[in-house]
């Protein structure tokens, strides 16, 4: 039976979960909603379900990981992660803190760990503060992301407002003291959501062993490094990697800009045109299409890339009276593109952005992903069986997180898979 069950807020998290876990010796599934996983129970250590939930009106994200909790729960699941992003990705109204107390509420838990550090990333906190690199996240890139725009630093006073609990700090004081120390300090607690400060790997391991006991854990992928599973050897190989590869970048986090202008020099390349979209959404779609296949029959070893922004760009400001929000809009048509450009023939797709992966996932038909190589930390290719047309075809995916990886992952990725 599975140790662990997870459940993620969005597609790439779901993945950079999963990477991690197999990294710590969990085999590890990641199934879509609540679809069962292809591989039996007894062959799994860790079940990792991704959700479409972080942007969610608040009631759908509780109903979904509730749904997503109880099937973990028969599938023998025995502790629980709730996996958020490593910038806290939310807004004041949620759904980070809704989620972990319903979680919380349906296991008659009373306290949980958060913990979004993410050091290999360059997420880390202090005192209660999350850092991006060496900006606090406020002033970070985050602080303009067009879902979830991120205007304060501080865990604390992000979460208050959305959980019913008390919120706590246990400090680098406490955390350098050791397991003990934090084990001590999170039992006199009480029902509470615990912010536990952590910079290094060191810090994670140590916050994992003091919670070693708790039914749920919550945070980024970061504190799965300090878990151990029983498989050490559960990496799965790469797939063949044949076949048309595309890039779909609708992410307009600042490494993603960075790297769509970076790739733009290597790769064929188009811009989402949010206008003719809006004009005539079938037709701005055809004309990508085409443009994708143009281009493989002209060099079948450049992936083309079709992107929302890159360095410069602007953001669309503000929806038009009675038009479908721009985000919304560009999630549409990279999932059309992509079910588009599978049926004659894509097989290797990179795709940029955690709203944006879910639905390119979504408009695939897949069920689950088997996670493969690592590209850079947090974003593993993946195999999945895509259904579009009445037909399933084997589609390796790489769920890139909007602010994951190097400048050149649009045209180094490919490497890993060969
Ligand atoms: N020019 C733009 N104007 C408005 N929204 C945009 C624009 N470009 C991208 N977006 C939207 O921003 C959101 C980015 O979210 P996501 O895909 O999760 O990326 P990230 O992982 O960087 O957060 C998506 O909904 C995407 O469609
Ligand atoms: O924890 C993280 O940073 C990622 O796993 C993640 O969730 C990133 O979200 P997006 O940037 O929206 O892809």
């Amino acid at each position: 039976m599975p140790l662990i069950g997870a459940i993620a807020d969005d597609f790439t998290g779901a993945t950079d979960l999963a990477t991690m876990l197999v990294s710590r010796g969990f085999r590890t599934a990641v199934v879509i909603g609540t679809a069962a996983p292809a591989e039996p129970l007894d062959e799994l250590d860790a079940v990792v379900v991704a959700l479409k939930s972080r942007t969610a009106p608040v009631d759908d994200a509780v109903r979904d990981s509730l749904a997503a909790l109880r099937a973990l729960r028969t599938a023998g699941c025995e502790r629980i992660y709730v996996k958020y992003c490593s910038t806290f990705d939310s807004t004041p109204t949620g759904n980070i803190g809704p989620v972990v107390d319903a979680v919380l509420d349906e296991l008659g838990a009373d306290r949980a760990v958060v913990v979004p550090s993410f050091p290999a990333t360059g997420r880390t906190v202090h005192r209660g503060h999350l850092f991006v690199g060496d900006q606090p996240l406020a002033e970070s890139p985050m602080r303009d992301h067009p879902l979830t725009p991120m205007r304060d630093s501080n865990l604390l006073r992000l979460l208050a407002p959305q959980t019913r609990r008390p919120v706590r700090l246990i400090g680098h004081d406490v955390v350098r003291a050791g397991a003990d120390a934090v084990r001590d300090e999170l039992a006199g607690t009480g029902s509470a959501l615990v912010v536990v400060d952590a910079a290094t790997d060191a810090d994670l391991k140590t916050i994992a062993a003091a919670t070693a006991e708790d039914p749920v854990l919550t945070g980024g992928a970061g504190l799965a490094l300090g878990l151990t599973g029983p498989h050490p050897d559960s990496a799965r190989a790469s797939s063949a990697g044949a076949g048309p590869a595309v890039v779909l970048a609708g992410s307009a986090s600042a490494a993603t800009r960075n790297q769509v202008t970076h790739a733009k020099s290597a790769l064929p390349h188009r811009k989402l045109d949010i206008a003719a979209l809006r004009a005539d959404f079938d037709a701005a779609v055809a004309d990508l299409v085409e443009f994708a296949r143009a281009r493989w029959a002209a060099d079948p070893d450049l992936p083309p890339l079709i992107y929302a922004v890159g360095v410069g760009d602007e953001l669309e400001a503000a929806t038009p009276e009675g038009a479908t929000p721009a985000g919304e809009l560009l999630e549409r048509a990279l999932a059309r593109c992509a079910s588009e450009l599978v049926a004659p023939g894509a097989r290797r797709l990179l795709v940029a952005g955690g709203e944006t992966s879910g639905a390119v996932v979504l408009a695939l038909g897949a069920t689950a992903l088997h996670v493969g190589a690592q590209i850079a930390p947090g974003v593993p290719w993946c195999r999945m069986e895509s259904h579009v047309d009445g037909q399933d075809r084997p589609v390796d995916v790489a769920l890139k997180s909007g602010n994951f990886g190097g400048i050149d992952i649009f045209t180094t990725a490919w490497d890993a898979l060969s």
